[in-house]
């Protein structure tokens, strides 16, 4: 019989997840799995419980929360021999990773999802020695998404985030930095630098269109020093994902780069506090296999030479 592993974040955005569990664990029933769970007591835990599943060899982990669960369940199966596949249920504030795979946010449908079995290949991002599933970043504007107060979140959503934004906008500084990526190389002032694995990131979901999140490479978006008006105005064209051309922009693919300062920069990883810079990505190709609904998500993101179970790195 096949296992799977729920970890769940009770206190994850709406606070749902605890009136959906003996659902949740029924539909894994009927679809056959032997299901259990874990709730997740603070930060680092559900890494500890991702290990735990993965020595106990679950087929399956389904990491139910934020963004923030999602990255701690990866960070415990990315390091590993053996990966139980992924299953995602978004409950968070943003759920950036579940949107670009199209995982519905109605709790249900999340499950009938991984029940129904169907799969991609993901990249993973690892920088340093942690991993990232969805985006990496820094520069004083990544910096808000762990200023604000979870209260806010809970109660306004990703409404807090933009509210934060528009405080933080006329402090934004921007930091000397160098980046190397496949052999070329930035050096000068940024506002900000991202390396993307996925389309979507803090709600914007054309900032990196090209991006294929099976394709062994990061979208690497560079934002150079630009006053506050200039600033609006790109984020105005990066909701229409139009901001890729602007001569402030560099925007380009890369499997390895390499990011340096004299300056402390601090490193977001999923929306989450990642460190200080220096840092070095890699792109781990095709590391996790997760469960996604095969008919809604971008062609970009089906890859047509992959096999099930097939292993890359
Ligand atoms: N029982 C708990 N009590 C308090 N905090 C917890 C608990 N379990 C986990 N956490 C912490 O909550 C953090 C954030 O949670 P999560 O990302 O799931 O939800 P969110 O912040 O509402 O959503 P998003 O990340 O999408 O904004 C996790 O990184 C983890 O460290």
């Amino acid at each position: 019989m096949k296992r799977a592993r729920l970890i769940y974040n009770p206190t994850s955005g709406r606070e749902i997840l605890k009136r959906h569990l003996a659902e949740i664990l029924e539909k894994l029933e009927i679809a056959g799995y032997e299901a259990s769970c874990h709730a997740t007591t603070g930060e680092g835990d559900a890494t500890s419980a991702a290990r735990i599943a993965v020595e106990r060899q679950y087929d399956v982990v389904i990491a139910a929360g934020g963004d923030g669960t999602i990255n701690e369940v990866v960070n415990g199966l990315a390091e590993q021999e053996f990966r139980p596949k992924l299953g995602i249920i978004p409950a968070g504030t943003t759920n950036d990773f579940a949107r670009a795979l199209h995982i519905p946010r109605d709790i249900g449908a999340a499950v009938d999802i991984i029940t129904k079995g169907e799969r991609i290949p993901v990249d993973i991002g690892r920088i340093n020695d942690r991993y990232f599933i969805n985006i990496a970043g820094g520069g004083r504007i990544t910096e808000l998404t762990y200023e604000v107060p979870s209260k806010l979140k809970t109660m306004l959503g990703q409404l807090a985030y933009y509210l934060k934004g528009m405080e933080m906008l006329p402090s934004i500084k921007a930091s000397d930095i160098s980046i190397e990526y496949d052999g070329k190389l930035f050096e000068g002032e940024a506002m900000l630098f991202l390396v993307g694995l996925t389309n979507s990131i803090g709600g914007f979901e054309k900032i990196a269109p090209d991006s294929s999140i099976n394709d062994g490479l990061f979208s690497l978006l560079i934002l150079k020093k630009i006053n506050l008006a200039e600033f609006i105005r790109v984020a105005t064209l990066a909701i229409r994902g139009e901001h890729v051309n602007d001569p402030n922009v560099i925007y380009a693919k890369a499997s390895r780069i390499k990011v340096h300062s004299n300056e402390k920069v601090q490193l977001n990883l999923d929306g989450e506090f990642g460190g200080l810079l220096p840092a070095e990505f890699a792109n781990l190709y095709r590391h996790l296999e997760v469960f996604v609904p095969l008919d809604d998500i971008r062609p970009l993101d089906k890859p047509t030479d992959w096999v099930p179970g097939q292993r890359y790195s």
